[in-house]
């Protein structure tokens, strides 16, 4: 039994959903299955219908209603209440055997920045239901290409990874945003950086009382060396087949699918026309 998921996280609006319908688009194309968890207890309809959600279990709008709480506070309950009701997503999950399960998460990365409860439920995932899990990690061009925001996205991506000790691919979303502004050597610069030449560009603006604290962050971001984005357009048709191709090939490689795949004959693949051409 071979169970893959990938966790899709990032901050509100960085194109998560969207993410998650362009990678069930694809690899429906290519000829694979997958379906959508939804975690996101405040999720709109999108365009594929999620095969689990946890709205089944609760809702965000019961409550805020009943227990009278904002919208950050009814969220950390409801997860709180999936923590306490694990049995539900075993039971959920139970029938999607040799499945590619794609788990759709909340904006408030206090969820697994800060607070245990996404670690917990992913725990539970790899050791109890024994899936092979990698984290996705979506910042949006837009923000990141600002050179102090993209600092404290780095820092918040790496507090995610900290936290979910998972196999980790961070995404640069939406790029198409930023063709007009950034040439594409440029948009490189982010992709695979360099904090401390970032960090001298940084200093170069800003208050010189800041540039030993803007040397600091940038050499903690660079000594632990695992700040990468692969990039991502769901905007265009064919940027957004390649570009989450690209990315499916990295999530396939950490969490070993094709490996993890019965082994074929390899009398199912032959086609007989093509031995006559
Ligand atoms: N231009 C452009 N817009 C995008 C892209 N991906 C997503 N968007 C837009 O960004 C907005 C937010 O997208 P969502 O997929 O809902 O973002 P999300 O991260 O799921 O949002 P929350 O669940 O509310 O945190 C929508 O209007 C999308 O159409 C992209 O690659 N390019
Ligand atoms: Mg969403």
């Amino acid at each position: 039994m071979s169970r893959v998921g990938v966790l899709v996280l990032g901050p509100a609006g960085v194109g998560k959903s969207t993410f998650c319908n362009s990678i069930i688009s694809h690899m429906q194309s290519i000829g694979r299955r997958a379906h959508i968890v939804n975690l996101d207890p405040a999720a709109d309809a999108t365009q594929y219908e999620f095969t689990i959600d946890i709205r089944d279990l609760i809702s965000l709008q019961d409550v805020q209603e009943e227990m009278n709480l904002g919208p950050n506070g009814a969220l950390i309950y409801c997860f709180e209440f999936l923590m306490n009701n694990l049995d539900w997503l075993d039971e959920q999950i139970g029938d999607f055997n040799d499945e590619y399960l794609i788990f759709d998460c909340p904006g408030q990365i206090e969820l697994y920045t800060h607070i245990p409860i996404l670690p917990t439920i992913v725990k539970h995932l790899t050791s109890q239901l024994n899936f092979s899990l990698c984290a996705t990690y979506l910042l949006e061009a837009p923000f990141v290409i600002d050179r102090s925001k993209f600092f404290s996205g780095a820092l918040s991506a790496m507090s995610a990874m900290i936290l979910l000790e998972l196999p980790h691919i961070n995404i640069l979303s939406k790029v198409d945003l930023v063709e007009t502004q950034v040439a594409k050597r440029e948009l490189k610069q982010f992709l695979n950086p360099d904090p401390m030449l970032l960090a001298s560009d940084i200093n170069e603006k800003t208050n010189p009382r800041f540039a030993k604290l803007n040397r600091a962050i940038a050499n903690l971001v660079d000594d632990f060396g695992m700040v990468q984005f692969l990039p991502l357009n769901c905007n265009t048709k064919d940027d957004e087949s390649n570009s989450v191709a690209n990315i499916l090939s990295y999530i396939d490689d950490v969490t070993q699918w094709s490996e993890a795949q019965e082994p074929k004959d390899p009398k199912e693949d032959f086609d007989p026309e093509e031995l006559e051409e």
